[in-house]
């Protein structure tokens, strides 16, 4: 097991890493995720050897790697610029590191040979870095550094200088490889979605912190800061104060439904969040109007009860108990049926992507246009007037100012 307490490192005013904990088993694909300058590189640096940490410790299976040399330590790193030897061919180029450690002519020739079929370059021995294909000399990069078995592999953005279709292949193929090899991989990028296809758990970066440590599904599922839900996937957020009824109780829209991660007191600062691909978009018929006839209700915002009620009492902050339970009673039902309902909107923008298509909602009060996800191509038009909505158990109510 990789274990990393306690890290710290500074350069002048700038804290890359502050305090920072980690655990990494033996076998697993580890990715650091984070925004550029979070810290994620430096950490990285620190467990290879090229950098020393202000505090904290780094062991691998309970020994010290903080006191050894880079080279000595079990650690293969591939950088983003895996700089290969043009001059050498394939073979040649993965031979390089066994030839330095002097390892006898037949062993190395049959690691080489073992290593190429790996990563399918068997054909390609005899070429030189020039005469493949971005691909390709990603696999000779990567033949590289397993060739020496390390017990660790640290990769530092290993596919970002790959486009978009032979990447998605290369992802496929690095979690292959790492399977196959057994090699704990520690993966640093800033793609999220890379992160998440390739590894079976992520620690998510902020500002020289960890702010989350999970596997890909709950961090996307179940994010547990306001960073986490806005960085990790496409999110849709609304802010608000928590209380009543698993809702996020908001000005604009009265309350918002949403299943709270962590008990919340009734009227903290609180967000909810929900996915484009759990918000259910509903065409609002207007049965009775002739087009460019004025609507009777002008208010184009979230629903009528919930207005009233803040029309009512306006100096009550929202989640805070009423006085009168009569009305509350009332209320609770309308607030039920209003949350349940929606919020109105209008259709933005629908775009289209093959698979799926995103449909962005103008909504009154909130800034930015909530974002729906649909499978195929969608039926809505550009102006129509919508009403988006979700399940409690699909939207996530957290602590605001995580
Ligand atoms: N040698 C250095 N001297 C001064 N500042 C540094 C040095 N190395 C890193 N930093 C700073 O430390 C912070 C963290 O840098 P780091 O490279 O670890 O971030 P990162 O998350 O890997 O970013 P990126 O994705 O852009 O590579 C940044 O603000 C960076 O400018």
């Amino acid at each position: 097991m990789l274990r990393v307490d306690g890290i710290s490192r500074r350069f002048g005013d700038v804290v890359a890493l502050d305090d920072v904990s980690l655990e990494i088993e033996q076998g697993e694909f580890f990715a650091l995720l984070g925004p550029s300058g979070c810290g994620k590189t430096t950490l990285l640096r620190i467990i290879a050897g090229f950098e020393t940490p202000d505090a904290g410790t780094v062991t691998l299976d309970g020994a010290d790697l903080l006191a050894k040399q880079p080279n000595r330590r079990p650690i293969s790193l591939m950088f983003q610029s895996y700089a290969l030897f043009p001059h050498m061919t394939v073979a040649k180029n993965v031979a390089y590191g066994l030839e330095r450690e002097r390892l006898p002519r037949h062993e190395v020739r049959q690691r080489v040979d073992e290593v190429l079929e790996t990563v399918g370059l068997t054909a390609h021995a005899a070429r030189r870095p020039a005469q493949l294909s971005g691909g390709q000399r990603q696999r000779v990069a990567l033949a590289r550094s397993i060739v020496k078995r390390p017990r660790l592999l640290l990769l530092d953005e290993p596919l970002s200088a790959l486009d978009k279709k032979v990447r998605a292949d290369m992802q496929l193929e690095l979690k292959r490889l790492q399977h196959e090899v057994g090699i704990t991989f520690v993966v640093v990028t800033h793609d999220q979605e890379e992160a998440m296809s390739l590894a079976d758990r992520i620690a998510v970066f902020d500002s020289g912190t960890v702010c989350q440590v999970d596997r890909p599904v709950e961090l996307y599922e179940r994010p547990r800061s306001p960073f986490v839900a806005d960085f990790v996937g496409a999110n849709n957020l609304f802010h608000g104060a928590a209380g009543g009824l698993d809702a996020l109780q908001t000005d604009d829209f009265g309350p918002l439904r949403g299943t709270p991660l962590t008990e919340l007191a009734a009227g903290a600062e609180a967000l909810l969040a929900v996915r484009p691909e759990k918000v259910e978009l509903v065409e609002e018929r207007e049965p009775n109007r002739t087009p460019g006839e004025p609507r009777a209700d002008t208010r184009v915002q979230g629903e009528a009860d919930s207005t009233s009620e803040h029309e009512r009492e306006p100096n009550r902050t929202p989640g805070e108990p009423r006085a009168d339970t009569r009305v509350q009673e009332a209320d609770s039902t309308s607030e039920h049926e209003s949350a349940a309902k929606g919020i109105k909107g209008m259709v933005l923008d629908v775009s289209f992507y093959g698979g799926v298509s995103h449909i962005s909602v103008d909504v009154p009060g909130h800034v930015k246009p909530v974002l729906v996800a649909v499978q195929g191509a969608s039926g809505v038009d550009v102006g129509a007037k919508v009403r988006v909505r979700w399940d409690a158990q699909d939207a996530v109510i957290m602590a605001a100012g995580q």
